[in-house]
Protein backbone atom coordinates (compact mmCIF):
# COMPACT_ATOMS: atom_id res chain seq x y z
CA UNK A 1 0.00 0.00 0.00
CA UNK A 2 0.96 3.27 -0.80
CA UNK A 3 0.48 6.50 1.56
CA UNK A 4 -0.16 9.86 -0.74
CA UNK A 5 -0.44 13.26 1.38
CA UNK A 6 -2.82 15.87 0.27
CA UNK A 7 -1.35 19.15 1.26
CA UNK A 8 -4.37 21.01 -0.60
CA UNK A 9 -7.77 20.42 -1.89
CA UNK A 10 -7.15 17.67 -4.83
CA UNK A 11 -10.29 17.10 -7.32
CA UNK A 12 -11.46 13.80 -6.69
CA UNK A 13 -11.40 12.98 -10.36
CA UNK A 14 -7.26 12.80 -9.04
CA UNK A 15 -7.58 10.81 -6.23
CA UNK A 16 -10.17 8.50 -7.83
CA UNK A 17 -7.06 7.33 -10.45
CA UNK A 18 -5.52 6.49 -7.02
CA UNK A 19 -7.04 2.96 -6.60
CA UNK A 20 -7.96 3.05 -2.99
CA UNK A 21 -6.96 -1.05 -2.94
CA UNK A 22 -3.00 0.15 -3.33
CA UNK A 23 -3.38 3.76 -2.17
CA UNK A 24 -4.18 5.07 0.57
CA UNK A 25 -4.34 9.06 0.23
CA UNK A 26 -5.69 11.36 2.83
CA UNK A 27 -4.54 14.87 4.05
CA UNK A 28 -2.89 13.16 7.53
CA UNK A 29 -1.17 10.02 6.60
CA UNK A 30 2.50 9.64 7.81
CA UNK A 31 5.65 8.55 6.44
CA UNK A 32 3.90 9.28 2.93
CA UNK A 33 5.56 7.80 -0.14
CA UNK A 34 4.17 10.63 -1.76
CA UNK A 35 2.95 14.11 -2.03
CA UNK A 36 -0.21 15.96 -4.35
CA UNK A 37 0.28 19.71 -3.65
CA UNK A 38 -1.28 22.46 -5.47
CA UNK A 39 0.13 25.88 -3.73
CA UNK A 40 1.23 25.31 -0.31
CA UNK A 41 4.31 26.65 0.59
CA UNK A 42 6.28 23.20 1.46
CA UNK A 43 10.05 25.53 1.58
CA UNK A 44 9.58 24.19 5.43
CA UNK A 45 8.38 20.76 4.86
CA UNK A 46 10.91 17.94 6.61
CA UNK A 47 10.71 14.68 4.37
CA UNK A 48 10.31 11.71 5.74
CA UNK A 49 12.41 8.63 4.86
CA UNK A 50 9.59 7.23 2.86
CA UNK A 51 8.90 10.00 0.61
CA UNK A 52 9.85 9.74 -3.09
CA UNK A 53 8.21 11.96 -5.00
CA UNK A 54 6.24 15.46 -4.77
CA UNK A 55 3.48 15.89 -7.58
CA UNK A 56 2.22 19.71 -7.90
CA UNK A 57 -1.61 19.87 -9.18
CA UNK A 58 -0.71 22.56 -11.72
CA UNK A 59 2.34 24.83 -13.28
CA UNK A 60 4.23 26.54 -11.02
CA UNK A 61 6.60 24.59 -8.44
CA UNK A 62 8.24 27.73 -6.68
CA UNK A 63 6.48 26.55 -3.72
CA UNK A 64 8.56 22.99 -3.46
CA UNK A 65 12.49 23.17 -2.39
CA UNK A 66 13.23 21.49 -5.63
CA UNK A 67 17.26 21.41 -4.86
CA UNK A 68 16.62 19.77 -1.79
CA UNK A 69 14.15 17.14 -2.93
CA UNK A 70 16.90 16.05 -5.65
CA UNK A 71 19.42 15.91 -3.15
CA UNK A 72 17.16 13.60 -1.16
CA UNK A 73 16.04 11.51 -4.28
CA UNK A 74 12.81 12.68 -4.15
CA UNK A 75 11.24 13.54 -7.61
CA UNK A 76 8.90 16.80 -8.44
CA UNK A 77 6.15 16.63 -11.01
CA UNK A 78 3.95 19.37 -12.41
CA UNK A 79 1.58 19.18 -14.86
CA UNK A 80 2.35 21.37 -18.18
CA UNK A 81 -0.69 23.25 -19.65
CA UNK A 82 -3.58 21.40 -17.99
CA UNK A 83 -4.28 24.55 -16.34
CA UNK A 84 -3.49 26.79 -19.63
CA UNK A 85 -6.68 27.52 -20.93
CA UNK A 86 -8.53 28.63 -17.32
CA UNK A 87 -5.62 31.47 -17.23
CA UNK A 88 -5.48 32.44 -21.05
CA UNK A 89 -9.50 33.20 -20.37
CA UNK A 90 -8.58 34.77 -17.02
CA UNK A 91 -6.19 36.85 -18.84
CA UNK A 92 -8.35 38.14 -21.32
CA UNK A 93 -10.64 39.25 -18.74
CA UNK A 94 -7.60 41.01 -16.87
CA UNK A 95 -7.25 42.84 -20.10
CA UNK A 96 -10.56 44.04 -20.08
CA UNK A 97 -10.46 44.59 -16.46
CA UNK A 98 -7.58 46.70 -16.90
CA UNK A 99 -8.91 48.99 -19.58
CA UNK A 100 -12.36 49.57 -18.70
CA UNK A 101 -12.58 50.45 -15.26
CA UNK A 102 -15.18 47.56 -14.69
CA UNK A 103 -13.95 46.61 -11.01
CA UNK A 104 -13.87 50.60 -9.87
CA UNK A 105 -17.75 50.80 -11.56
CA UNK A 106 -19.37 47.62 -9.79
CA UNK A 107 -17.92 48.87 -6.47
CA UNK A 108 -19.38 52.41 -7.25
CA UNK A 109 -23.15 51.03 -8.41
CA UNK A 110 -23.08 49.11 -5.17
CA UNK A 111 -22.85 52.32 -3.22
CA UNK A 112 -25.14 53.95 -4.73
CA UNK A 113 -28.11 51.84 -3.19
CA UNK A 114 -29.06 55.06 -1.39
CA UNK A 115 -30.12 56.48 -4.47
CA UNK A 116 -33.10 54.38 -4.96
CA UNK A 117 -35.66 54.98 -7.21
CA UNK A 118 -33.16 56.98 -8.62
CA UNK A 119 -29.92 54.97 -9.31
CA UNK A 120 -30.90 54.61 -13.17
CA UNK A 121 -30.52 58.41 -13.29
CA UNK A 122 -27.31 58.63 -11.08
CA UNK A 123 -25.62 55.89 -13.15
CA UNK A 124 -26.13 57.69 -16.26
CA UNK A 125 -24.82 61.08 -14.94
CA UNK A 126 -21.86 59.76 -13.25
CA UNK A 127 -20.66 56.80 -15.73
CA UNK A 128 -18.05 58.91 -17.39
CA UNK A 129 -15.80 58.75 -14.90
CA UNK A 130 -15.21 55.16 -15.64
CA UNK A 131 -14.78 55.43 -19.22
CA UNK A 132 -11.61 53.29 -20.34
CA UNK A 133 -9.81 52.15 -23.63
CA UNK A 134 -10.43 49.46 -26.13
CA UNK A 135 -8.31 46.39 -26.90
CA UNK A 136 -8.55 46.94 -30.64
CA UNK A 137 -5.25 48.40 -31.73
CA UNK A 138 -3.45 48.33 -29.22
CA UNK A 139 0.30 46.61 -28.49
CA UNK A 140 0.66 43.65 -26.21
CA UNK A 141 3.38 42.39 -25.14
CA UNK A 142 3.41 39.00 -23.69
CA UNK A 143 6.69 37.77 -21.93
CA UNK A 144 7.26 34.14 -21.53
CA UNK A 145 5.49 31.87 -24.33
CA UNK A 146 5.21 28.97 -22.52
CA UNK A 147 1.95 27.20 -22.05
CA UNK A 148 -0.03 30.37 -21.23
CA UNK A 149 1.73 32.80 -22.87
CA UNK A 150 1.09 31.40 -26.29
CA UNK A 151 -2.78 31.04 -25.83
CA UNK A 152 -2.59 34.23 -24.46
CA UNK A 153 -0.71 35.91 -27.61
CA UNK A 154 -2.76 34.12 -29.76
CA UNK A 155 -5.89 35.44 -28.60
CA UNK A 156 -5.19 38.57 -28.52
CA UNK A 157 -4.10 38.93 -32.11
CA UNK A 158 -8.23 38.07 -32.60
CA UNK A 159 -9.12 40.71 -30.42
CA UNK A 160 -7.33 43.05 -32.63
CA UNK A 161 -4.35 43.97 -30.96
CA UNK A 162 -0.81 43.98 -32.08
CA UNK A 163 1.29 41.37 -30.34
CA UNK A 164 5.00 41.37 -29.08
CA UNK A 165 5.79 37.57 -27.56
CA UNK A 166 9.43 37.60 -25.74
CA UNK A 167 10.88 34.03 -24.88
CA UNK A 168 14.38 33.28 -25.49
CA UNK A 169 14.15 29.34 -24.61
CA UNK A 170 10.86 29.49 -26.61
CA UNK A 171 10.46 25.48 -27.31
CA UNK A 172 9.93 23.87 -30.60
CA UNK A 173 6.13 23.03 -29.08
CA UNK A 174 5.31 26.89 -28.52
CA UNK A 175 7.10 28.13 -32.24
CA UNK A 176 4.89 25.65 -33.52
CA UNK A 177 1.47 26.82 -31.57
CA UNK A 178 2.50 30.36 -32.03
CA UNK A 179 0.04 32.25 -34.56
CA UNK A 180 2.19 33.87 -37.53
CA UNK A 181 0.52 36.76 -36.49
CA UNK A 182 2.62 37.23 -33.12
CA UNK A 183 5.32 39.28 -33.63
CA UNK A 184 8.97 37.62 -31.74
CA UNK A 185 10.71 40.39 -29.43
CA UNK A 186 14.57 39.42 -29.24
CA UNK A 187 14.59 41.46 -26.37
CA UNK A 188 12.82 43.17 -23.24
CA UNK A 189 13.44 46.75 -24.07
CA UNK A 190 11.25 45.91 -27.06
CA UNK A 191 8.76 44.97 -25.14
CA UNK A 192 8.93 47.68 -22.32
CA UNK A 193 9.12 50.43 -25.46
CA UNK A 194 6.21 49.19 -27.39
CA UNK A 195 3.53 48.36 -25.58
CA UNK A 196 0.55 49.55 -24.09
CA UNK A 197 -0.47 46.63 -22.26
CA UNK A 198 2.63 43.56 -21.21
CA UNK A 199 1.27 40.28 -19.83
CA UNK A 200 3.90 37.78 -17.86
CA UNK A 201 3.47 34.33 -17.67
CA UNK A 202 7.13 33.09 -16.45
CA UNK A 203 7.66 30.53 -13.77
CA UNK A 204 9.11 32.64 -10.53
CA UNK A 205 12.68 32.10 -10.36
CA UNK A 206 16.06 33.66 -9.14
CA UNK A 207 16.43 35.00 -12.55
CA UNK A 208 13.09 36.32 -12.90
CA UNK A 209 12.35 37.56 -9.07
CA UNK A 210 11.71 41.20 -9.63
CA UNK A 211 12.07 41.57 -12.81
CA UNK A 212 9.74 44.16 -13.39
CA UNK A 213 11.04 46.54 -10.98
CA UNK A 214 12.02 50.95 -11.59
CA UNK A 215 14.19 50.16 -14.82
CA UNK A 216 11.67 47.94 -16.22
CA UNK A 217 9.34 50.99 -15.75
CA UNK A 218 11.53 53.40 -16.69
CA UNK A 219 11.69 51.95 -19.90
CA UNK A 220 7.92 51.54 -20.78
CA UNK A 221 5.35 53.48 -22.29
CA UNK A 222 2.97 56.43 -20.02
CA UNK A 223 0.13 54.66 -19.15
CA UNK A 224 1.22 51.32 -19.61
CA UNK A 225 -1.45 48.54 -18.08
CA UNK A 226 0.38 45.71 -16.65
CA UNK A 227 -1.49 42.04 -15.59
CA UNK A 228 0.21 39.06 -13.84
CA UNK A 229 -1.31 36.28 -13.48
CA UNK A 230 2.39 34.68 -13.05
CA UNK A 231 3.45 34.62 -9.65
CA UNK A 232 3.18 38.26 -7.10
CA UNK A 233 7.66 37.65 -6.75
CA UNK A 234 8.34 38.25 -10.64
CA UNK A 235 6.93 42.44 -9.50
CA UNK A 236 8.99 44.99 -7.44
CA UNK A 237 6.06 45.67 -5.43
CA UNK A 238 7.63 49.48 -4.20
CA UNK A 239 8.32 50.36 -7.56
CA UNK A 240 4.89 49.49 -8.53
CA UNK A 241 3.77 50.93 -6.39
CA UNK A 242 5.86 54.44 -7.31
CA UNK A 243 4.86 53.92 -11.12
CA UNK A 244 1.37 53.67 -10.49
CA UNK A 245 1.50 56.38 -7.99
CA UNK A 246 3.29 58.60 -10.88
CA UNK A 247 0.53 57.40 -13.27
CA UNK A 248 3.43 55.69 -15.37
CA UNK A 249 1.40 52.01 -14.96
CA UNK A 250 -2.26 53.21 -15.25
CA UNK A 251 -3.28 49.85 -13.98
CA UNK A 252 -1.60 46.54 -12.29
CA UNK A 253 -4.02 43.41 -12.26
CA UNK A 254 -2.40 40.81 -10.10
CA UNK A 255 -3.69 37.31 -9.44
CA UNK A 256 -1.57 37.59 -6.33
CA UNK A 257 -2.76 40.35 -3.63
CA UNK A 258 -0.32 41.01 -0.13
CA UNK A 259 -0.46 43.37 2.24
CA UNK A 260 1.48 45.92 0.49
CA UNK A 261 -0.09 45.89 -3.44
CA UNK A 262 -3.62 45.43 -2.75
CA UNK A 263 -4.30 48.94 -1.66
CA UNK A 264 -2.10 50.64 -4.31
CA UNK A 265 -3.79 52.94 -6.47
CA UNK A 266 -5.33 51.50 -9.85
CA UNK A 267 -4.50 48.01 -8.47
CA UNK A 268 -6.85 45.05 -9.05
CA UNK A 269 -6.42 42.45 -7.07
CA UNK A 270 -8.00 38.63 -8.12
CA UNK A 271 -7.57 36.10 -5.44
CA UNK A 272 -5.14 33.66 -7.17
CA UNK A 273 -7.91 32.38 -9.27
CA UNK A 274 -5.98 31.65 -12.70
CA UNK A 275 -5.97 27.86 -12.20
CA UNK A 276 -9.48 28.06 -10.67
CA UNK A 277 -11.61 26.44 -13.11
CA UNK A 278 -13.41 22.60 -12.36
CA UNK A 279 -11.97 21.77 -15.33
CA UNK A 280 -8.44 22.82 -14.67
CA UNK A 281 -8.53 21.32 -11.22
CA UNK A 282 -9.70 17.83 -12.73
CA UNK A 283 -7.08 18.09 -15.50
CA UNK A 284 -4.08 19.50 -13.46
CA UNK A 285 -5.38 16.95 -10.51
CA UNK A 286 -5.35 13.26 -13.00
CA UNK A 287 -2.42 13.91 -14.68
CA UNK A 288 -0.44 14.43 -10.93
CA UNK A 289 -1.81 11.80 -9.70
CA UNK A 290 -1.14 9.37 -12.91
CA UNK A 291 2.46 10.57 -13.05
CA UNK A 292 2.70 9.81 -9.46
CA UNK A 293 1.23 6.50 -9.62
CA UNK A 294 3.32 5.46 -12.80
CA UNK A 295 6.62 6.47 -10.97
CA UNK A 296 5.70 4.70 -7.85
CA UNK A 297 4.50 1.63 -9.07
CA UNK A 298 6.64 1.54 -12.61
CA UNK A 299 9.61 3.98 -11.76
CA UNK A 300 8.52 6.08 -14.84
CA UNK A 301 8.93 9.45 -14.99
CA UNK A 302 7.16 12.09 -17.22
CA UNK A 303 6.78 15.70 -16.43
CA UNK A 304 9.53 16.35 -13.53
CA UNK A 305 11.07 19.25 -13.03
CA UNK A 306 14.12 18.02 -11.66
CA UNK A 307 15.00 14.49 -13.19
CA UNK A 308 14.81 13.29 -16.89
CA UNK A 309 11.76 11.90 -18.54
CA UNK A 310 12.53 8.14 -18.81
CA UNK A 311 9.82 5.79 -19.11
CA UNK A 312 10.85 1.76 -19.47
CA UNK A 313 8.38 -0.77 -20.76
CA UNK A 314 8.70 -3.86 -18.02
CA UNK A 315 10.96 -6.78 -18.86
CA UNK A 316 11.97 -9.39 -16.46
CA UNK A 317 10.90 -9.85 -13.15
CA UNK A 318 12.37 -6.82 -11.07
CA UNK A 319 13.30 -3.48 -11.38
CA UNK A 320 15.78 -0.95 -10.02
CA UNK A 321 15.19 2.27 -9.98
CA UNK A 322 18.44 4.42 -9.55
CA UNK A 323 18.84 7.97 -8.73
CA UNK A 324 22.32 9.48 -8.63
CA UNK A 325 24.91 12.50 -9.58
CA UNK A 326 24.77 13.36 -13.32
CA UNK A 327 28.98 11.97 -13.20
CA UNK A 328 31.21 9.92 -15.04
CA UNK A 329 31.56 6.19 -14.07
CA UNK A 330 28.38 6.22 -12.37
CA UNK A 331 26.13 3.51 -14.79
CA UNK A 332 29.62 1.70 -14.42
CA UNK A 333 29.65 1.30 -10.75
CA UNK A 334 26.26 0.18 -11.20
CA UNK A 335 26.80 -3.07 -13.39
CA UNK A 336 29.82 -3.50 -11.63
CA UNK A 337 27.86 -4.55 -8.55
CA UNK A 338 25.36 -5.62 -10.77
CA UNK A 339 28.02 -7.93 -12.83
CA UNK A 340 29.66 -9.05 -9.50
CA UNK A 341 26.61 -10.46 -7.66
CA UNK A 342 25.84 -12.52 -11.31
CA UNK A 343 22.50 -10.38 -11.81
CA UNK A 344 21.68 -10.63 -15.56
CA UNK A 345 20.33 -7.11 -17.11
CA UNK A 346 17.67 -7.39 -19.33
CA UNK A 347 17.13 -3.66 -19.80
CA UNK A 348 18.54 -0.97 -18.78
CA UNK A 349 17.94 3.08 -19.90
CA UNK A 350 20.27 5.97 -18.24
CA UNK A 351 18.79 9.29 -18.89
CA UNK A 352 20.40 12.94 -17.42
CA UNK A 353 18.79 16.38 -16.53
CA UNK A 354 21.59 19.15 -15.32
CA UNK A 355 23.07 17.62 -12.10
CA UNK A 356 20.80 14.37 -11.59
CA UNK A 357 20.42 11.10 -13.31
CA UNK A 358 18.08 8.49 -13.36
CA UNK A 359 18.92 4.33 -14.57
CA UNK A 360 16.01 2.11 -14.79
CA UNK A 361 17.43 -1.39 -14.60
CA UNK A 362 15.42 -4.69 -15.47
CA UNK A 363 16.49 -7.87 -14.48
CA UNK A 364 15.51 -11.01 -14.95
CA UNK A 365 15.66 -12.73 -11.19
CA UNK A 366 15.18 -11.48 -8.38
CA UNK A 367 17.05 -9.01 -6.76
CA UNK A 368 18.35 -9.04 -2.94
CA UNK A 369 18.17 -6.44 -0.41
CA UNK A 370 21.65 -6.18 -0.38
CA UNK A 371 22.52 -5.47 -3.64
CA UNK A 372 20.47 -2.81 -3.70
CA UNK A 373 22.03 -1.33 -0.73
CA UNK A 374 25.91 -1.99 -2.28
CA UNK A 375 24.41 0.24 -4.93
CA UNK A 376 23.06 2.67 -2.48
CA UNK A 377 26.65 3.02 -0.91
CA UNK A 378 27.97 3.93 -4.32
CA UNK A 379 29.27 7.44 -4.59
CA UNK A 380 27.06 9.87 -6.09
CA UNK A 381 24.29 7.42 -5.29
CA UNK A 382 20.97 9.03 -3.84
CA UNK A 383 18.17 6.43 -4.36
CA UNK A 384 17.48 3.33 -5.22
CA UNK A 385 14.00 1.64 -5.17
CA UNK A 386 13.44 -2.43 -6.13
CA UNK A 387 10.54 -2.91 -7.59
CA UNK A 388 8.91 -6.15 -8.57
CA UNK A 389 6.71 -7.19 -11.36
N1 LIG B 1 -2.47 32.35 -11.71
C1 LIG B 1 -2.49 31.04 -11.73
O1 LIG B 1 -3.35 30.41 -11.12
C2 LIG B 1 -1.46 30.30 -12.51
C3 LIG B 1 -0.20 30.80 -12.62
N2 LIG B 1 0.74 30.12 -13.35
C4 LIG B 1 2.09 30.70 -13.43
O2 LIG B 1 2.39 30.92 -14.80
C5 LIG B 1 3.69 30.44 -15.06
C6 LIG B 1 3.79 29.99 -16.49
O3 LIG B 1 2.96 28.87 -16.70
P1 LIG B 1 3.04 28.00 -18.03
O4 LIG B 1 2.93 28.87 -19.22
O5 LIG B 1 2.11 26.88 -17.86
O6 LIG B 1 4.54 27.47 -17.92
P2 LIG B 1 5.54 27.05 -19.10
O7 LIG B 1 6.66 26.37 -18.44
O8 LIG B 1 4.78 26.32 -20.16
O9 LIG B 1 6.00 28.44 -19.72
C7 LIG B 1 6.90 29.30 -19.11
C8 LIG B 1 7.67 29.96 -20.23
O10 LIG B 1 8.47 31.00 -19.67
C9 LIG B 1 9.68 31.04 -20.40
N3 LIG B 1 10.68 31.76 -19.63
C10 LIG B 1 11.41 31.34 -18.57
N4 LIG B 1 12.23 32.32 -18.15
C11 LIG B 1 12.00 33.39 -18.96
C12 LIG B 1 12.53 34.69 -19.03
N5 LIG B 1 13.47 35.10 -18.17
N6 LIG B 1 12.07 35.52 -19.99
C13 LIG B 1 11.11 35.12 -20.85
N7 LIG B 1 10.59 33.88 -20.86
C14 LIG B 1 11.03 33.04 -19.91
C15 LIG B 1 10.02 29.58 -20.64
O11 LIG B 1 10.92 29.44 -21.73
C16 LIG B 1 8.64 29.01 -20.95
O12 LIG B 1 8.38 29.01 -22.34
C17 LIG B 1 3.90 29.31 -14.04
O13 LIG B 1 5.27 29.09 -13.77
C18 LIG B 1 3.14 29.81 -12.84
O14 LIG B 1 4.02 30.56 -12.01
C19 LIG B 1 0.45 28.96 -14.00
C20 LIG B 1 -0.80 28.43 -13.91
C21 LIG B 1 -1.85 29.02 -13.11
O1 LIG C 1 -0.53 26.14 -11.52
C1 LIG C 1 -0.10 27.17 -10.99
O2 LIG C 1 1.08 27.57 -11.10
C2 LIG C 1 -0.99 27.99 -10.17
O3 LIG C 1 -0.62 29.08 -9.76
C3 LIG C 1 -2.31 27.45 -9.78
O4 LIG C 1 -2.31 27.39 -8.39
P1 LIG C 1 -3.45 26.59 -7.61
O5 LIG C 1 -3.30 25.15 -7.98
O6 LIG C 1 -4.76 27.17 -8.07
O7 LIG C 1 -3.18 26.85 -6.16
Amino acid sequence: MYRIKTLNKISPAGLSVLDQNRFAVSGDVENEDGILVRSADMHDYVFPDALRAVARAGAGTNNIPIDRCSEAGIVVFNTPGANANAVKELAVCALLLASRKITQGVEWVKAQAAAGEDVEKVVEKGKSQFVGPELNGKVLGVIGLGAIGVQVANIATKLGMTVYGYDPFLSVDGALALSRMVHRAMDLETIYKNCDYITVHVPQTAETKGMLNEDAFHMMKGGVRILNLARGGLVNDDDMLAALDSGKVACYVTDFPNAKIMGGRNVVAIPHLGASTPESEENCAVMAAQQLRDYLENGNIVNSVNLPTLVQPWSGVCRLCIIHRNVPGAIANITGVLSKDGVNVENMTNKSKKDYAYTVVDVGSRVSDSVADEIRALDGVLRVRLLNH
